[in-house]
Protein backbone atom coordinates (compact mmCIF):
# COMPACT_ATOMS: atom_id res chain seq x y z
CA UNK A 1 0.00 0.00 0.00
CA UNK A 2 1.19 3.59 -0.74
CA UNK A 3 0.43 6.16 1.48
CA UNK A 4 1.47 9.31 -0.02
CA UNK A 5 1.29 12.57 1.54
CA UNK A 6 -1.87 14.68 1.35
CA UNK A 7 -2.00 16.88 -1.74
CA UNK A 8 -5.60 17.97 -1.14
CA UNK A 9 -4.99 21.53 -1.79
CA UNK A 10 -2.35 22.70 -3.97
CA UNK A 11 -1.97 26.77 -4.05
CA UNK A 12 -0.36 28.28 -7.03
CA UNK A 13 1.27 31.62 -5.21
CA UNK A 14 3.38 33.88 -8.05
CA UNK A 15 6.61 34.45 -8.31
CA UNK A 16 6.71 37.82 -8.04
CA UNK A 17 4.49 38.22 -4.83
CA UNK A 18 6.40 38.62 -2.07
CA UNK A 19 3.45 39.72 0.19
CA UNK A 20 1.50 36.22 -0.75
CA UNK A 21 4.58 34.25 -0.79
CA UNK A 22 4.94 35.42 2.87
CA UNK A 23 1.25 34.77 3.65
CA UNK A 24 1.70 31.51 2.33
CA UNK A 25 3.52 30.53 5.76
CA UNK A 26 0.75 30.27 7.30
CA UNK A 27 -1.70 29.16 5.36
CA UNK A 28 -2.91 25.66 6.04
CA UNK A 29 -2.29 24.11 1.99
CA UNK A 30 -0.41 20.73 1.85
CA UNK A 31 1.61 21.69 -1.23
CA UNK A 32 2.27 25.32 -3.13
CA UNK A 33 3.09 25.77 -6.56
CA UNK A 34 5.38 28.99 -6.60
CA UNK A 35 5.16 29.84 -9.94
CA UNK A 36 7.35 31.56 -12.73
CA UNK A 37 5.16 30.93 -15.51
CA UNK A 38 1.44 32.51 -16.31
CA UNK A 39 1.13 34.74 -12.94
CA UNK A 40 3.95 36.55 -13.92
CA UNK A 41 4.39 39.29 -16.23
CA UNK A 42 7.45 39.02 -19.44
CA UNK A 43 8.80 42.13 -17.66
CA UNK A 44 8.65 40.46 -14.24
CA UNK A 45 9.94 37.14 -14.81
CA UNK A 46 14.17 37.18 -14.01
CA UNK A 47 12.95 39.37 -10.67
CA UNK A 48 10.59 36.69 -10.02
CA UNK A 49 13.45 34.15 -9.57
CA UNK A 50 15.58 35.96 -7.30
CA UNK A 51 12.46 37.40 -5.73
CA UNK A 52 11.09 33.33 -5.40
CA UNK A 53 14.86 32.22 -4.45
CA UNK A 54 15.26 34.63 -1.73
CA UNK A 55 11.82 33.64 0.06
CA UNK A 56 12.50 30.17 -0.22
CA UNK A 57 15.67 31.03 1.15
CA UNK A 58 14.10 32.47 4.06
CA UNK A 59 12.18 29.10 4.54
CA UNK A 60 8.74 28.95 7.21
CA UNK A 61 7.03 26.64 4.25
CA UNK A 62 7.15 23.73 6.98
CA UNK A 63 6.33 20.23 5.55
CA UNK A 64 4.29 21.78 2.93
CA UNK A 65 6.02 20.47 -0.50
CA UNK A 66 7.21 22.59 -2.58
CA UNK A 67 6.69 23.03 -6.29
CA UNK A 68 8.11 25.00 -8.91
CA UNK A 69 6.45 26.10 -12.16
CA UNK A 70 8.86 26.69 -14.22
CA UNK A 71 8.60 28.53 -18.07
CA UNK A 72 8.34 26.15 -20.96
CA UNK A 73 12.04 25.43 -22.02
CA UNK A 74 11.44 27.10 -25.63
CA UNK A 75 11.57 30.08 -23.15
CA UNK A 76 14.57 32.36 -22.50
CA UNK A 77 13.42 31.58 -19.12
CA UNK A 78 13.00 27.49 -19.04
CA UNK A 79 16.53 26.57 -18.19
CA UNK A 80 17.56 29.23 -15.80
CA UNK A 81 14.29 28.55 -14.29
CA UNK A 82 15.17 24.53 -14.51
CA UNK A 83 18.69 25.34 -12.87
CA UNK A 84 17.49 28.33 -10.04
CA UNK A 85 14.45 25.92 -8.84
CA UNK A 86 16.96 22.95 -7.66
CA UNK A 87 19.25 25.60 -6.10
CA UNK A 88 16.05 26.84 -4.41
CA UNK A 89 15.35 22.71 -3.21
CA UNK A 90 12.09 22.39 -5.26
CA UNK A 91 10.43 18.95 -4.32
CA UNK A 92 9.02 18.85 -7.96
CA UNK A 93 9.57 21.16 -10.72
CA UNK A 94 6.89 21.35 -12.56
CA UNK A 95 6.65 22.09 -16.73
CA UNK A 96 3.90 23.59 -18.22
CA UNK A 97 2.69 22.67 -21.49
CA UNK A 98 3.66 19.35 -22.09
CA UNK A 99 2.65 17.95 -25.37
CA UNK A 100 4.94 14.48 -25.42
CA UNK A 101 7.17 12.96 -23.24
CA UNK A 102 9.99 14.36 -24.77
CA UNK A 103 9.32 17.76 -23.78
CA UNK A 104 10.61 16.44 -20.62
CA UNK A 105 13.96 14.40 -22.00
CA UNK A 106 15.95 17.89 -22.03
CA UNK A 107 15.17 18.81 -18.28
CA UNK A 108 17.13 16.09 -16.17
CA UNK A 109 20.23 17.04 -17.54
CA UNK A 110 19.53 20.11 -15.59
CA UNK A 111 17.53 19.01 -12.50
CA UNK A 112 19.22 15.59 -11.84
CA UNK A 113 17.22 13.71 -9.47
CA UNK A 114 14.60 16.40 -8.84
CA UNK A 115 11.16 14.85 -9.42
CA UNK A 116 9.26 16.08 -12.70
CA UNK A 117 5.61 17.32 -12.68
CA UNK A 118 4.08 17.59 -15.99
CA UNK A 119 1.01 20.28 -16.53
CA UNK A 120 -1.44 18.77 -18.81
CA UNK A 121 -3.32 21.50 -20.41
CA UNK A 122 -2.75 20.53 -24.60
CA UNK A 123 -5.05 18.90 -26.80
CA UNK A 124 -2.16 16.88 -27.72
CA UNK A 125 -0.90 16.00 -24.01
CA UNK A 126 -4.29 14.90 -23.96
CA UNK A 127 -3.65 12.12 -26.99
CA UNK A 128 -0.45 11.40 -25.29
CA UNK A 129 -1.04 11.20 -21.38
CA UNK A 130 -0.35 7.36 -21.62
CA UNK A 131 3.30 8.43 -22.92
CA UNK A 132 3.83 11.36 -20.87
CA UNK A 133 2.83 9.04 -17.35
CA UNK A 134 5.37 6.66 -18.30
CA UNK A 135 8.39 8.77 -18.19
CA UNK A 136 10.88 7.66 -15.36
CA UNK A 137 11.15 11.08 -13.68
CA UNK A 138 7.71 12.13 -13.61
CA UNK A 139 5.78 11.92 -10.04
CA UNK A 140 3.19 14.24 -10.88
CA UNK A 141 0.77 15.69 -13.29
CA UNK A 142 -1.38 18.87 -12.90
CA UNK A 143 -4.72 19.31 -15.22
CA UNK A 144 -4.30 22.89 -16.50
CA UNK A 145 -8.15 23.31 -17.06
CA UNK A 146 -7.57 27.12 -18.12
CA UNK A 147 -5.52 26.47 -21.22
CA UNK A 148 -7.11 23.28 -22.27
CA UNK A 149 -10.23 25.29 -22.62
CA UNK A 150 -8.19 28.00 -24.58
CA UNK A 151 -6.89 25.44 -26.84
CA UNK A 152 -10.43 23.32 -27.17
CA UNK A 153 -12.83 26.19 -27.76
CA UNK A 154 -14.81 24.91 -24.97
CA UNK A 155 -17.44 26.86 -23.08
CA UNK A 156 -17.37 26.58 -18.89
CA UNK A 157 -20.19 24.40 -17.85
CA UNK A 158 -20.75 23.55 -14.20
CA UNK A 159 -20.69 19.89 -15.07
CA UNK A 160 -17.00 20.46 -17.01
CA UNK A 161 -18.71 17.94 -19.77
CA UNK A 162 -16.49 19.19 -22.34
CA UNK A 163 -13.19 18.54 -20.41
CA UNK A 164 -14.48 15.19 -19.25
CA UNK A 165 -12.47 13.08 -21.80
CA UNK A 166 -9.40 15.26 -21.30
CA UNK A 167 -9.72 14.86 -17.47
CA UNK A 168 -10.26 11.14 -17.74
CA UNK A 169 -7.49 9.98 -19.88
CA UNK A 170 -4.94 11.83 -17.71
CA UNK A 171 -6.67 10.45 -14.83
CA UNK A 172 -6.17 6.78 -16.43
CA UNK A 173 -2.28 7.56 -17.38
CA UNK A 174 -1.67 8.91 -14.12
CA UNK A 175 -3.09 5.84 -12.21
CA UNK A 176 -1.34 3.50 -14.13
CA UNK A 177 1.86 4.72 -13.46
CA UNK A 178 1.22 5.69 -9.74
CA UNK A 179 1.34 9.61 -10.29
CA UNK A 180 0.03 12.16 -8.26
CA UNK A 181 -2.39 14.03 -10.25
CA UNK A 182 -4.16 16.96 -8.81
CA UNK A 183 -7.33 18.76 -10.75
CA UNK A 184 -7.13 22.09 -12.22
CA UNK A 185 -8.28 25.47 -11.03
CA UNK A 186 -11.48 26.87 -10.37
CA UNK A 187 -11.29 30.55 -11.42
CA UNK A 188 -14.35 31.87 -9.98
CA UNK A 189 -12.82 32.23 -6.33
CA UNK A 190 -15.58 33.90 -4.60
CA UNK A 191 -18.19 31.58 -5.55
CA UNK A 192 -17.56 28.76 -2.54
CA UNK A 193 -20.92 26.78 -3.83
CA UNK A 194 -19.43 26.34 -7.40
CA UNK A 195 -15.85 25.57 -5.92
CA UNK A 196 -17.15 22.82 -3.75
CA UNK A 197 -19.26 21.11 -6.35
CA UNK A 198 -15.82 21.35 -8.48
CA UNK A 199 -14.10 19.67 -5.67
CA UNK A 200 -16.67 17.21 -5.03
CA UNK A 201 -16.53 15.92 -8.42
CA UNK A 202 -12.92 15.67 -8.68
CA UNK A 203 -12.45 13.96 -5.71
CA UNK A 204 -15.18 10.91 -7.28
CA UNK A 205 -13.41 11.00 -10.22
CA UNK A 206 -10.19 10.08 -8.29
CA UNK A 207 -8.35 13.33 -8.17
CA UNK A 208 -5.66 13.70 -5.11
CA UNK A 209 -6.41 17.53 -4.62
CA UNK A 210 -7.55 20.71 -5.95
CA UNK A 211 -5.05 23.44 -7.53
CA UNK A 212 -6.26 26.38 -6.02
CA UNK A 213 -5.48 30.06 -6.63
CA UNK A 214 -6.51 32.12 -3.74
CA UNK A 215 -6.52 31.43 0.35
CA UNK A 216 -10.16 31.38 0.35
CA UNK A 217 -10.06 27.97 -1.39
CA UNK A 218 -8.59 26.18 0.71
CA UNK A 219 -10.61 24.91 3.75
CA UNK A 220 -13.41 24.01 0.89
CA UNK A 221 -10.57 21.79 -1.02
CA UNK A 222 -9.02 19.99 2.20
CA UNK A 223 -12.21 19.54 3.53
CA UNK A 224 -13.57 17.92 -0.10
CA UNK A 225 -10.68 15.48 -0.55
CA UNK A 226 -10.39 14.50 3.34
CA UNK A 227 -11.94 11.50 4.59
CA UNK A 228 -14.88 12.35 5.98
CA UNK A 229 -15.96 10.84 9.52
CA UNK A 230 -18.60 8.57 7.89
CA UNK A 231 -15.79 7.13 5.67
CA UNK A 232 -13.73 6.72 8.87
CA UNK A 233 -16.05 4.90 10.59
CA UNK A 234 -17.35 2.87 8.03
CA UNK A 235 -13.25 1.71 6.92
CA UNK A 236 -13.12 0.65 10.88
CA UNK A 237 -15.77 -1.09 10.60
CA UNK A 238 -15.06 -3.25 7.29
CA UNK A 239 -12.14 -3.78 8.67
CA UNK A 240 -13.27 -5.54 11.79
CA UNK A 241 -15.83 -7.24 10.20
CA UNK A 242 -13.48 -8.51 7.17
CA UNK A 243 -10.81 -10.19 9.93
CA UNK A 244 -13.97 -11.60 11.55
CA UNK A 245 -15.21 -13.37 9.17
CA UNK A 246 -11.46 -14.86 7.84
CA UNK A 247 -11.18 -15.97 11.34
CA UNK A 248 -14.31 -18.30 11.13
CA UNK A 249 -12.86 -19.14 7.93
CA UNK A 250 -14.93 -17.00 5.25
CA UNK A 251 -13.31 -14.59 2.49
CA UNK A 252 -16.26 -11.80 2.86
CA UNK A 253 -17.90 -10.34 5.24
CA UNK A 254 -20.91 -7.72 5.23
CA UNK A 255 -21.54 -4.23 6.03
CA UNK A 256 -23.97 -2.04 5.96
CA UNK A 257 -25.87 -4.73 3.50
CA UNK A 258 -22.62 -4.84 1.39
CA UNK A 259 -20.09 -7.43 0.71
CA UNK A 260 -16.88 -6.59 1.99
CA UNK A 261 -13.42 -8.34 -0.03
CA UNK A 262 -10.21 -8.35 0.30
CA UNK A 263 -10.16 -5.41 -2.12
CA UNK A 264 -12.18 -3.51 -0.34
CA UNK A 265 -9.76 -3.62 2.89
CA UNK A 266 -7.12 -2.17 0.38
CA UNK A 267 -8.94 0.31 0.31
CA UNK A 268 -10.51 1.15 4.03
CA UNK A 269 -6.98 0.90 5.39
CA UNK A 270 -5.72 3.80 2.39
CA UNK A 271 -8.35 5.67 3.93
CA UNK A 272 -7.15 5.49 7.42
CA UNK A 273 -3.80 5.88 6.23
CA UNK A 274 -4.82 9.12 4.67
CA UNK A 275 -6.63 10.29 7.68
CA UNK A 276 -2.66 9.83 9.47
CA UNK A 277 -1.06 11.32 6.87
CA UNK A 278 -3.20 14.32 7.15
CA UNK A 279 -3.27 14.82 10.71
CA UNK A 280 0.84 14.51 10.82
CA UNK A 281 1.14 17.31 8.11
CA UNK A 282 -0.89 19.24 10.19
CA UNK A 283 0.74 18.73 13.22
CA UNK A 284 4.14 19.21 11.07
CA UNK A 285 3.05 22.43 9.40
CA UNK A 286 2.10 23.63 13.29
CA UNK A 287 5.03 23.20 14.73
C1 LIG B 1 -6.73 36.19 -7.94
C2 LIG B 1 -5.80 37.18 -7.26
C3 LIG B 1 -5.20 38.13 -8.31
C4 LIG B 1 -6.59 38.00 -6.24
O1 LIG B 1 -5.66 38.82 -5.56
P1 LIG B 1 -6.05 39.90 -4.48
O2 LIG B 1 -7.04 40.86 -5.10
O3 LIG B 1 -4.79 40.47 -3.90
O4 LIG B 1 -6.84 39.06 -3.42
P2 LIG B 1 -7.18 39.43 -1.97
O5 LIG B 1 -7.08 40.88 -1.73
O6 LIG B 1 -8.49 38.78 -1.67
O7 LIG B 1 -6.06 38.70 -1.12
C5 LIG B 1 -6.18 38.56 0.27
C6 LIG B 1 -4.87 38.17 0.84
O8 LIG B 1 -4.45 36.92 0.33
C7 LIG B 1 -3.21 37.03 -0.33
N1 LIG B 1 -3.25 36.19 -1.51
C8 LIG B 1 -4.00 36.31 -2.60
N2 LIG B 1 -3.79 35.32 -3.46
C9 LIG B 1 -2.84 34.55 -2.89
C10 LIG B 1 -2.20 33.36 -3.29
N3 LIG B 1 -2.48 32.80 -4.48
N4 LIG B 1 -1.31 32.83 -2.45
C11 LIG B 1 -1.01 33.40 -1.26
N5 LIG B 1 -1.60 34.53 -0.81
C12 LIG B 1 -2.50 35.08 -1.63
C13 LIG B 1 -3.05 38.50 -0.68
O9 LIG B 1 -1.70 38.81 -0.78
C14 LIG B 1 -3.74 39.12 0.51
O10 LIG B 1 -2.82 39.06 1.59
P3 LIG B 1 -2.80 40.20 2.72
O11 LIG B 1 -2.69 41.49 1.98
O12 LIG B 1 -1.62 39.86 3.55
O13 LIG B 1 -4.10 40.06 3.45
C15 LIG B 1 -4.67 36.46 -6.50
O14 LIG B 1 -5.29 35.61 -5.58
C16 LIG B 1 -3.68 35.71 -7.34
O15 LIG B 1 -2.78 36.31 -7.91
N6 LIG B 1 -3.82 34.39 -7.40
C17 LIG B 1 -2.89 33.52 -8.06
C18 LIG B 1 -3.15 33.55 -9.55
C19 LIG B 1 -2.25 32.56 -10.22
O16 LIG B 1 -1.32 32.07 -9.63
N7 LIG B 1 -2.53 32.26 -11.50
C20 LIG B 1 -1.75 31.33 -12.23
C21 LIG B 1 -2.11 29.94 -11.91
S1 LIG B 1 -3.62 29.39 -12.59
C22 LIG B 1 -3.08 28.58 -13.99
O17 LIG B 1 -2.25 29.12 -14.66
C23 LIG B 1 -3.60 27.21 -14.20
C24 LIG B 1 -3.22 26.47 -15.47
O18 LIG B 1 -1.99 26.77 -16.02
C25 LIG B 1 -4.32 26.48 -16.48
O19 LIG B 1 -4.04 26.64 -17.67
O20 LIG B 1 -5.46 26.29 -16.07
MG1 LIG C 1 -1.85 26.89 -18.05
Amino acid sequence: MTIARPLRSVLYIPGSKPRALDKARGLPVDAIIFDLEDAVSLEEKEAARDTLADALSTGGYGARMKIIRINGLETPWGRADAKAAVKMGADAILLPKVSAPSDLDALPEITGDTPLWAMMETALGMLNAASIAAHPKLTGMVMGTNDLAKELQTRARPDRLPMQTGLGLCLLAAKAHGLAIIDGVYNAFKDEAGLAAECAQGRDMGFDGKTLIHPAQIDIANAAFSPSEADVDLARRQIDAFEAAEASGQGVAVVDGRIVENLHIVTARETLAKTQAIAALAAESST
